[in-house]
């Protein structure tokens, strides 16, 4: 499989999303496909609070694939709306609905609408490696033990 190689997402819409459009990549080589709110009522976060906005969509992905639940920049920008766990991580095998973990990281409450793009979904290959505990020591390496700002900052 290489990057630009197709492979297929299946979506299910919820009765809360049925006048919903699927998600879409808004230009030809976005990384992204935007997300919609799908809410029976508008929903207020207020400075500092999160919520799960739910998206109405379940989903199916190609096994060795995830989604990823990403922030949308203009709304960071403009509004400091977030997503507490960004990346968020859908696993391939969940068929729950979709929800995004949203915070209101701005001065001033947020109100999000049905409808409304909050969200942006990449889809990203991954590996399951198998797992084993090592005997002795680890390979060493240059770097060893450092990090966390050991290498400076120019
Ligand atoms: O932003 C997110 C993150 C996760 N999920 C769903 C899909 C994912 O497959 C499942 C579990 O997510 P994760 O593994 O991050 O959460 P957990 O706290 O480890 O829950 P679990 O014990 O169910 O794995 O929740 C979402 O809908 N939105
Ligand atoms: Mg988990």
């Amino acid at each position: 499989m290489n990057a630009g190689d197709k492979i297929k997402i299946y979506f299910k819409k919820l009765d809360h999303a049925g006048d919903l459009p699927l998600p879409s990549y808004e230009s030809d080589e976005a990384a992204g496909m935007d997300i919609r709110a799908a809410l029976t009522e508008p929903k207020t976060l207020k400075p500092g609070e999160r919520d799960l906005i739910p998206t109405g969509l379940q989903m199916a992905l190609t096994h060795g694939y995830e989604a990823q639940i990403r922030p949308r920049s203009g709304l960071a920008y403009k509004q400091g709306i977030t997503m507490l766990n960004s990346p968020g991580t859908i696993d391939s095998d969940y068929r729950g609905e979709v929800k995004v973990l949203a915070i209101n990281h701005g001065d001033e409450p947020f109100v999000i609408k049905h409808g409304d793009r909050i969200a942006q979904m990449v889809i990203a290959p991954v590996y399951q490696p198998e797992i084993e505990e090592a005997a002795e020591t680890l390979p060493e390496s240059n770097r060893g033990e450092g990090g966390f700002g050991s290498t400076g900052v120019k």
